[in-house]
């Protein structure tokens, strides 16, 4: 039986190809979209494509615990919501392989300690940057920020659009998606949930 990677498993779990194999399955692709692969133009296209499926998924080499690791208690008692809103979003889809752009909200409301606003965008990257579903990556966002902080409250809304919508399939250039998971206060209390929302609306 064909052995089946897990999504969003790290690389070291997987029987990592070498370069040398990633470089000609791209020259695969290139002849499968009809070019030829040693033509002067598209000879080193190989090598630029594993290059940038390094950065595209650099998230399967990062570790979500050690981003949160460090966090502060001296903030006077600070307890209200914090919100970082419009990290923009870079991932791609797990079923195309291709672009999911957009931006992400995210909000918790502190037990104590804070984590460094930087760690927030760079969770999301983490997690960005495999392949991936917007629903997948939403929770798995959530989760991590609700198991390592400990804090009252999680929220996590992400906005947006599929090049698999966009550029082929259904071409709906216009549309975006919108997911979103609530943990803690934000699920509970509707108040809370209501002043977050209004919070990332407005500009
Ligand atoms: N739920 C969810 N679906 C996604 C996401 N990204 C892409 N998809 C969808 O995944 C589905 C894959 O459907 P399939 O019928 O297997 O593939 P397809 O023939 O390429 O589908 P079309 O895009 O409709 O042409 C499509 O409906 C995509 O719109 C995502 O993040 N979440
Ligand atoms: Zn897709």
């Amino acid at each position: 039986m064909t052995k089946v990677a897990k999504p969003n498993v790290s690389s070291e779990h997987q029987n990592s190809p070498s370069r040398e194999e990633a470089m000609q399955a791209v020259k695969t692709l290139i002849s499968w979209a009809g070019d030829d692969p040693n033509r002067e133009g598209l000879i080193d296209t190989p090598k630029r494509v594993i290059n940038a499926y390094k950065e595209f998924f650099a998230g399967y080499g990062m570790n979500p615990d050690e981003i949160l690791a460090r966090t502060f208690e001296e903030v006077e008692g600070y307890d209200e919501m914090v919100i970082i809103k419009n990290v923009r979003l870079e991932s791609h889809c797990e079923h195309h392989i291709v672009p999911i752009l957009g931006k992400a909200h995210v909000a918790y409301i502190p037990d104590k300690r804070v984590v460094g606003i930087s760690k927030l965008a760079r969770l999301v990257d983490v997690y960005a940057k495999r392949l991936q579903t917007q629903e997948t990556l939403t929770a798995q966002i959530a989760d991590t920020l609700e198991r390592v902080l400990k804090p009252r409250g999680v929220a996590v809304v992400i906005d947006a659009g599929h090049q698999c919508m966009t550029t082929r399939g259904i071409h709906k250039t216009e549309t975006s998606t919108v997911t979103s998971r609530m943990l803690g206060l934000f699920r509970k209390d509707p108040r809370t949930r209501a002043e977050f929302m209004n919070l990332i609306t407005k500009i």
